[in-house]
């Protein structure tokens, strides 16, 4: 493909999910599986409950409930049903079955009456008047949470606590899930030093690695951080050369710079560009090509709002799509709190704090300074608002499109 200068913002995420490798599976143990995307849907193999079985401490018993004349009757308690070992029999009219929750309840038996609602005397128990439980009462069917061939979860779902729970109850050990796509991380620049380490005068320390890292795990993909190169072709050349991932993300170097040396130095591994540039704002340099042999490199730009906006617009979808999962960016509309001016040239996506007003309605406020080198920015948000490229200003009270950020993960 040739090379796309500026290419829009929805081009170039469905070009990242278009270059995404196709998933592979792989299996791995229950517990192991949290935060997985299932590979093939999970059946079930037996019906839960396996029997009908008792919802409450109690007394099993035949249907004399119809029978208001044999109410006032003793019942003969004949023995009892613990959860985990049933009561080798069945039951008749007149007797009664001593039983706890979760305990088989025989053939015969059609109600539990709860035990606070029984006088037991010896082995006889009596009813009190309004105790009689009505058909079926207190007992949970066979099969009434999920039947043996029942579908519980599709493929593609992401495995959540509760649905781990789920395939516990239906007996798996094991699930076969998507294997995690691998982005390699290089940081580039002279002036970045890795926290822990003593920084010059002139120089910060190395801070968007730290986002994308956990941005990429979030996302359901294995980050391999490399380190931080400087500013040397030689230097990205050895930090890159022997990298095995599906993806290469390098931070800061993207723009035209005399020092921004990724590319060039890619240029000596065969860099062939597939888009040098988005047309947005922050981000505009982030670029995407392949080296000799295949190997994707995303560029994404060193500030950090930009490289983490662009990793949530395009490395994402690359992701998911190399996970199976085709999601649709999910907007949701908010009120604006403030005006807004009108937008530039550049499909915008602003840094903005989201909630709910006292009528449950969400509600943005785009925060006041945009600029793409604000950590603290980016750290007060949980939301992007999207300004279509020449989009007019916008009031308070308008509706916009807002892209909510999982914090707190
Ligand atoms: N003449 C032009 N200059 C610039 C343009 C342009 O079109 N023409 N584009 C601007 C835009 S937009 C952006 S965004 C930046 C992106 O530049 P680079 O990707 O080359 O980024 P760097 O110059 O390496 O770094 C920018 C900034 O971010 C800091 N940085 C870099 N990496 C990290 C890191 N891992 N952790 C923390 N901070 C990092 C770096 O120190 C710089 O301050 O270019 C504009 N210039
Ligand atoms: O687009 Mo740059 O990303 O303005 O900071």
């Amino acid at each position: 493909m040739a090379a796309l200068k500026g290419i829009t913002v929805d081009q170039a995420a469905d070009f990242m999910r278009m270059v995404a490798p196709k998933p592979r599976t792989q299996k791995v143990k229950l517990e192991k599986a949290r935060g997985r995307v299932l590979a093939e849907d999970v059946l079930a193999t037996r019906d839960q409950p396996p029997f009908n079985a008792s919802a409450m401490d109690g007394y099993a018993v035949v249907d004399l409930i119809s029978d208001e004349t044999l109410q006032n009757e003793p019942l003969t308690v004949v023995g009892d049903s613990l959860a985990g070992r049933r009561f080798k029999g069945d039951l008749i009219a007149g007797e009664a079955l001593r039983i706890f929750t979760g305990a088989p309840v025989p053939e015969a038996a059609n109600a539990v009456i709860i035990q606070e609602n029984v006088d037991q005397q010896g082995d006889l128990i009596f009813v009190q008047p309004d105790g009689w439980a009505s058909k079926s009462d207190n007992i949970r069917p066979r099969g009434g949470d999920f039947k043996a061939g029942d579908v519980l979860l599709e493929a593609g779902q992401i495995l959540d606590p509760w649905s781990l729970s789920l395939v516990a109850a239906a007996g798996y050990d094991k699930v076969i899930v998507r294997k995690k796509p691998v982005v390699a991380i290089l940081s580039n620049g002279d002036e970045l030093v890795q926290v822990g380490g003593k920084p010059k005068a002139d120089q910060i320390f190395e801070s968007g690695s730290h986002a994308l890292i956990g941005l990429i795990e979030q996302w359901g993909a294995k980050a391999k951080f490399i380190g931080a190169a400087g500013d040397s072709i030689k230097a990205i050349h050895k930090a890159l050369k022997n990298v095995k991932a599906d993806l290469i993300v390098t931070i800061g170097g993207a723009s035209v710079g005399d020092y921004d040396l990724v590319k060039p130095a890619l240029e000596q591994m065969g860099l062939q560009i597939d888009f040098a540039s988005i047309n947005i704002k922050p981000g505009k340099p982030t670029w995407l090509g392949s080296l000799e042999g295949g190997q994707r490199v995303l560029g994404l730009p060193g500030n950090p709002a930009s490289a983490m906006v662009c990793a949530q617009l395009f490395l994402r979808p690359y992701i998911e799509a190399a996970l199976g999962r085709y999601e649709p960016r999910s907007l949701l509309a908010a009120k604006l709190t403030a005006a807004i001016p009108a937008n530039g040239p550049r499909e915008s996506w602003l840094r903005a704090v989201m909630s709910h007003d006292d009528k449950g309605q969400l509600k943005v406020t785009a925060l006041r300074d945009q600029d793409s080198s604000l950590v603290t920015v980016f750290a007060q948000s949980n939301a992007l608002l999207r300004r279509l490229a020449d989009a007019p200003s916008s009031k308070a009270g308008d509706l916009v499109q807002i892209l909510p950020l999982e914090r707190a993960q």
